[in-house]
């Protein structure tokens, strides 16, 4: 029985690995609707559903239909419409400064030998998607607490093996993250419970826009209702859920952003004239604010893609194939797609340096992205017509948040690039090693010496 059992999990889980970007295409653009899910096994849903017997779905984990749609539409149509990101702009650049002046403020030695940027731009990252998450009041010492469980529970889910399968066998093999995930998931529901219930009695008070603009998205999650289980009914989002969807939240408007943010200015560093080039443009902007951020600063914006296109911070898709999309993947020849489809993982780092689209790929060019380049038509999510790169991924599970996340990265990029003069740190040089994780980040955290300027 367990050999047979053990045969069967090995067949469903063999996984397909895609880097070519026609292959991309043909899958995630000209059959969307055959890889619309992802292969819940792989995500700890089911440790969520122990806690209370159900699935509890997050947007990331939820299959394609009417629960996930109500789940997209909510914040796809709310906080992240690009409609809202001109009344966004504020609070970003709110972030952008708090982090400008707490770098200003660091001490003359350690600015000299070198200053490591990854701390700060996480905090300055965190504080504002806590905002947008929230609301205006939650506490330093709580929005501390959180940022840590955040952090945490993102290390922790990269240790699961992209090999787990929710099989037996790879319950055990995974003992030891499962562990500190299902401690972790207690441990983020006993910090959000009471903001869930501020903003429940917000609610009843018709009060707390964020920073007057917006309604936090904890409140949109409270008034939304979901397709029920049984019938035509909504019901309200149950506690489990709302947990997982502000998780989602904090965790994806952080890591990414901060991950994309250090590898622009690891380049920068590295190529100084691209830093002076850059600078200048921002000095000339008469309107350093939302407008520009969002349609201005060509050079600024190049930079960005340039960055995501080397170093997508989300270096691997998972997608579940089904139909016409399994042989678009798997070839005219693949007979057997499991029930739960086929499991293909698409690289996107990979895809960004294919020698076939790109003209001396591993080399930091941003003018590749401006007019006249081989690039200019080429965007943070691909067109129909073709996939060069895909940092937000492709298809009808695009990235939400790519309008938010661009303006966001462009928005510290400018402020730290106007305020200083960014150097290599005493060792001279910048190490760009990638790590191997959940996240392509900088294997040895940017240190560098900084100059402000007068
Ligand atoms: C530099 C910034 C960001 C990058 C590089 C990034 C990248 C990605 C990628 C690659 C995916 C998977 C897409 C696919 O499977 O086709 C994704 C999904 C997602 N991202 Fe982002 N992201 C960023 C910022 C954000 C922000 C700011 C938010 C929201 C606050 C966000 C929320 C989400 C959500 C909810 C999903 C799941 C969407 C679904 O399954 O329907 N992301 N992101």
């Amino acid at each position: 029985f367990l050999r047979s059992y053990n045969r069967r999990a090995r067949a469903e889980a063999t996984v397909h690995f895609v880097s070519d970007p026609a292959v991309a295409h043909r899958a995630l653009i000209e059959n969307a609707d055959d890889l619309s899910s992802r292969p819940a096994a792989i995500f700890p849903v089911f440790l969520a559903s122990l806690r209370d017997g159900r699935r509890n779905d997050n947007m990331t984990t939820a299959s394609y239909g009417p629960h996930w749609r109500a789940l997209r539409c909510n914040l796809a149509s709310g906080i992240l419409h690009p409609s809202r990101l001109a009344s966004l702009a504020p609070l970003l650049q709110e972030a952008a400064e708090t982090l400008v002046g707490g770098l200003s403020t660091r001490g003359e030695i350690e600015k000299a030998a070198g200053l490591r940027v990854r701390g700060p731009v996480t905090a300055a990252a965190f504080a504002l998607s806590t905002r947008l998450c929230f609301g205006d009041s939650v506490d330093d010492a709580h929005r501390h607490a959180m940022g840590r469980v955040t952090r945490d529970s993102m290390l922790a889910i990269g240790e699961l093996s992209p090999r787990f399968d929710g099989s037996m066998l790879s319950k055990l093999v995974n003992w030891r993250a499962l562990g500190r995930i299902s401690a972790l998931l207690g441990r983020q529901a006993e910090l959000y419970r009471p903001l869930i219930a501020a903003a429940a009695a917000r609610k009843q008070s018709h009060s707390g826009l964020c920073g007057g603009v917006f309604q936090p998205y904890v409140d949109s999650l409270l008034d939304l209702r979901v397709p029920a289980d049984d019938g035509d009914a909504r019901r309200a989002l149950r506690e489990t859920e709302l947990v997982g969807l502000l998780f989602e939240f904090l965790g994806a408007g952080t890591g990414s952003v901060v991950t994309c943010a250090e590898w622009a200015l690891a380049h920068l560093i590295d190529q100084p004239e691209v830093q002076d080039k850059l600078r200048r443009e921002i000095n000339d902007d008469a309107d350093a604010g939302g407008k520009s951020l969002r349609t201005g600063m060509p050079y600024l914006n190049a930079v960005v893609l340039e960055s995501l296109r080397m170093h997508p911070p989300v270096p691997i898709i998972l997608r579940a194939a089904h139909g016409e999309g399994a042989r678009a993947v798997g070839g005219a020849a693949t007979v057997s797609v499991p029930a739960s489809g086929l499991r293909v993982m698409f690289n996107l780092g990979h895809i960004g340096r294919d020698r076939k689209m790109w003209a001396d790929p591993g080399e930091f060019r941003p003018e590749r992205f401006l007019a006249g380049g081989e690039a200019e038509d080429v965007g943070p999510t691909p067109g129909s017509k073709e996939i060069r790169m895909m940092p937000f991924g492709a298809g009808s599970r695009h990235c939400p948040g790519v309008g938010m996340g661009m303006m966001l990265i462009k928005c510290f990029l400018a402020a730290l690039v106007r305020e200083f003069e960014w150097a290599p740190d005493c060792s001279g040089r910048v190490d760009m090693t990638e790590l191997d994780g959940f996240l392509k980040m900088m294997k040895k955290p940017l240190s560098a010496r900084v100059k402000q300027h007068a």
